[in-house]
């Protein structure tokens, strides 16, 4: 359900604003702010480190722990930071009182941002001010001591502050390239979050059309233990308002829109100079619609800030509750990776009928790819007995095939007439073959061009096998249907009419 609301809403002032950057990450980012020209809003910065103030952009400063540190950093000390901060809490409130809105901006991991942040935000609230955080996670190659220190203080944020917006630095990581050093990635994060409260100010500090204000974005991130979806666009030219949306929805906060799908609540801001049309904002809306569900209560609001020029942003601002949104996470992850897990179980989930047509298949290839290996051991068994030839041949295949064990070579002997030794039966076969072959191919090269088709010791075997079968002369080869071998009194395999369980040199015979 979309709301429209026309009536007169709680917006602000500027000079109700307030912007504090806690810690050196925190100062970085209210200096991108500045950067980022957002006039009128003030700057308060927040450090122990003296250093770090003197170089902020900030109009007003004010040093923690000036007893404490001696104008050096926490050390990476969250209790420390804790300790600075309470020294400074009298100028902290001067600081904050009658500000009505208060970002509070820090990178959490460290000692003065973990440790000083809950006090400055609960010191914003008391006074009364609507709080917003915007925090950053450790970097993962940061460790485990900085991850934890960051947990613990995001868990006491979210409990004290009306808004929580975090930015994992990681997934920051990904708005830059894997070539670029770690100043791009924390600059790309710094503008990101810049961006974030440039937002989230024009939606409740500039009146609009339709206003959206401070109860709005409330009810919008609402939930206690929540984390806030974010996504902000801004294009320009022809299909502007898609642009924008699109734009805002490739923010790594929203997941490419599909953290969305299960938001029950989300603003929507649309903000743009005077040329803005009804047309525009309508379909911007309706693309919208197809990343949240049916019945999510939309609240929406727009403005016309001839500043924008040909300028359209949109502002999207949701909360998942933390629980859900790791979930969410998690399978967003894992619909991504689906192929991948479907190739892994793969072998189980395949039915067995299945398993056994494959391979049969598998084996038809292998046979027909060394169709050419038994057409020239058929040349040799025209020789033999019929019969016979026919267990050679099948013999053969086997061996080609790897599935049955090697003859041993009292099997072989059996195979030839009592009368013959291997030694003489091969030296017939040797033969044959001088025979059929031009004079200059001798057995050498024959024995060559088949261990080119077949490698290793299998060929050895399967012409010791046709060998060992030898007997007499030639006779002809049975060619009505023809034996089936281990495929015997199985369903025929067929392709185009031909059985390929059928031994390749009696189907060509036919
Ligand atoms: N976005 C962003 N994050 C930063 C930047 N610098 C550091 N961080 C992150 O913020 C965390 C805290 O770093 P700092 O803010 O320098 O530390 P601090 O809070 O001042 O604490 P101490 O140095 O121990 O006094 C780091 O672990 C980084 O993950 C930055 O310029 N931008």
């Amino acid at each position: 359900m979309i709301e429209y609301q026309r009536d007169e809403q709680q917006t602000i002032p500027d000079s109700q604003v307030k912007i504090i950057g806690v810690g050196g990450a925190g100062l970085n980012m209210i200096d991108r702010v500045a950067l980022d020209g957002m006039l009128g809003a003030e700057l308060l910065a927040l450090a122990s480190d003296a250093r770090s103030l003197t170089s902020s952009v900030a109009s007003e400063k004010v040093q923690l722990g000036a007893n404490l540190t001696m104008g050096l950093g926490c050390g990476g000390d969250p209790a420390h930071g804790e300790r600075a901060a309470k020294e400074q809490e009298t100028e902290i409130r001067d600081a904050l009182r009658d500000r009505k809105m208060v970002f509070v901006c820090v990178g959490l991991g460290g000692g003065t941002g973990s440790g000083a942040a809950p006090l400055v935000t609960r010191i914003a609230r008391e006074l009364g001010a609507f709080v917003v955080v915007f925090a950053t996670m450790p970097f993962e190659f940061e460790g485990k001591r900085r991850r934890d220190q960051a947990e613990t203080a995001l868990k006491e944020l979210s409990v004290i502050a009306n808004a929580l917006v975090t930015f994992e630095n990681g997934r920051m990581g990904e708005l830059v390239l894997a070539s670029q050093g770690i100043h791009e990635a924390f600059a790309a994060a710094d503008r990101m979050i810049s961006e974030s409260i440039q937002a989230v100010t024009r939606l409740v500090v500039k009146p609009g059309i339709i206003n959206i204000g401070l109860d709005d974005l409330m009810s919008s991130l609402s939930a206690t233990r929540s984390r806030c979806l974010f996504g902000s666009g801004v294009a320009e030219g022809e299909n502007r308002s898609q642009a924008a949306l699109q734009n805002a929805l490739t923010s790594p906060l929203l997941d490419k829109g599909r953290l969305l799908k299960n938001t029950k609540t989300a603003l929507v801001h649309v903000c743009g100079g005077e040329g803005m049309t009804l047309f525009e904002v309508e379909l911007l809306m309706r693309d919208l619609s197809k990343h949240v569900p049916d019945d999510a209560h939309i609240l929406f609001g727009v403005a016309v800030d001839p500043n924008m020029g040909d300028s359209l942003s949109v502002t999207i601002i949701s909360s998942l509750p933390e629980g859900s949104f790791v979930k969410q996470e998690e399978t967003v992850v894992a619909v991504e990776e689906l192929p991948e897990v479907v190739e892994l179980e793969d072998p189980i989930a395949v039915e067995p009928v299945v398993e056994e047509e494959l391979a049969k298949e598998e084996l038809n290839i292998e046979v027909a790819s060394e169709g050419s290996l038994l057409d020239k051991l058929s040349e040799m068994a025209e020789e033999v007995d019929s019969s016979e030839s026919i267990v050679v041949v099948e013999e053969a295949e086997s061996l080609i095939e790897g599935e049955v064990a090697l003859l041993p070579d009292e099997e072989l002997e059996a195979e030839v007439s009592d009368e013959q030794s291997v030694e003489e039966v091969s030296v017939e076969v040797d033969q044959v073959a001088e025979e059929s072959v031009s004079d200059e191919v001798d057995e050498v090269t024959m024995f060559e061009e088949l261990e080119k088709e077949v490698t290793g010791d299998l060929i050895d075997e399967a012409m010791k096998s046709a060998a060992a079968a030898v007997k007499g002369s030639q006779a002809e080869l049975e060619l009505d249907g023809g034996p089936r071998g281990k495929f015997e009194g199985e369903a025929p395999n067929l392709v185009d009419g031909e059985d390929l369980d059928i031994p390749p040199y009696l189907r060509n015979k036919r």
